[in-house]
């Protein structure tokens, strides 16, 4: 089996509303997969689908070979799902809720995750209402992974999060991932979901409106990249080659080029500084952000 989640043709109305027209997508095993979309764009709703918890109306679903149509009691083994923020009751501990969960699944009592997510010493006993957003999250995570779940579903794992919080969590997704869990995530977070996908699809208008790793779809957008030279000579401030043309501005010492393609204006712009004996000091390309792809793409639906 080679895909862990295989999403075919996902069709979902709510009443006379369609969110989902069609929706495709695959995740490999050990892959992290990010859908983003504007607000309301359906990535809940596809996730919710995805995890049993909704019916729709036309459309396969298979999650490490198990049908989630015709069998959903089967998923709560494969699936970690990470908790809404207020999901557990104000006064459950952390050692409690872990030991629900479980119950719940059927396992060891597994303090060994909450020493791993930094939640044992003084947050072991503290009510849940008493634990930051961070704190709660790490919990959450900890909760889902209680039953070494092959697939684990993020819904904005790091929203509201300081950098710190972040990061740590960044690294332990990283870390799962290299352990071989198939992490589904949905997130608006662009910087995120370039720094941690393997690939990323953008759902716009009920569809997959494009889908790629992260460098595919920063290469084949149109957007233009930026390229900044500073020379010890100032040769590209004059006399540049006819081809080349000037640059569009200078800024801080720097000529200034937008170009489709980086590559081609460089073997034009070299040449010509070793021809005037100059020195290259510094040079930048500024290349296309998933944020530019996603704006370009989702930024047309309607
Ligand atoms: N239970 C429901 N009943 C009716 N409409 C719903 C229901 N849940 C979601 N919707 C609608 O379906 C659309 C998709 O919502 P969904 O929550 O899946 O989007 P999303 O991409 O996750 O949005 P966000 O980024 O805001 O979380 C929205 O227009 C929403 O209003």
């Amino acid at each position: 089996m080679i895909d862990s989640i295989t999403v075919k043709n996902l069709s979902k109305s709510y009443g006379e509303k369609q969110v989902l027209r069609g929706v495709s997508f695959s995740v490999k095993h050990g892959e992290v997969f990010s859908l983003l979309g504007v607000n309301g764009a359906g990535k809940t709703t596809t996730i919710e689908c995805l995890e049993g918890l909704r019916k729709w109306q036309e459309g396969e679903i298979v999650v490490e070979g198990i049908s989630v149509r015709q069998h959903p009691e089967k998923l709560r083994k494969v699936f970690g799902v990470q908790l809404q923020s207020t999901a557990l009751s104000e006064n459950m501990t952390a050692k409690e809720a872990m030991r629900l969960f479980c119950v719940w699944h059927g396992v060891k009592y597994r303090g060994d995750l909450l020493t791993r997510f930094d939640m044992d010493g003084e947050y072991l006993n503290k009510p849940y209402a008493k634990l930051s957003t961070g704190r709660k999250r790490r919990l959450h995570l900890a909760l889902a992974l209680c039953h070494n779940p092959r697939v684990l579903v993020l819904d904005e794992p790091t929203a509201g999060l300081d950098v710190e919080g972040r990061n740590t969590l960044h690294r332990e997704i990283c870390r799962l991932r290299d352990e071989g869990v198939t992490i589904l995530m949905a997130t608006h977070d662009m910087a995120e979901a370039e720094a941690l996908s393997d690939r990323i699809a953008i759902l716009r208008d009920g569809v997959i409106a494009r889908e790629g790793t992260p460098m595919e779809l920063t290469a084949a957008s149109n957007i233009q990249n930026r390229v900044y030279i500073k020379t010890r000579g100032g040769s590209l401030r004059e006399n540049t080659p006819e081809a080349l043309g000037m640059p569009e501005t200078t800024m801080e010492g720097y000529s200034v080029w937008k170009c489709r393609d980086a590559a081609e204006l460089l073997l034009l712009i070299l040449p010509h500084i070793k021809a005037c004996d100059d020195i290259v000091s510094d040079l930048r390309i500024e290349r296309a952000s998933v944020e530019d792809i996603f704006l370009s793409v989702a930024g047309g639906a309607k």
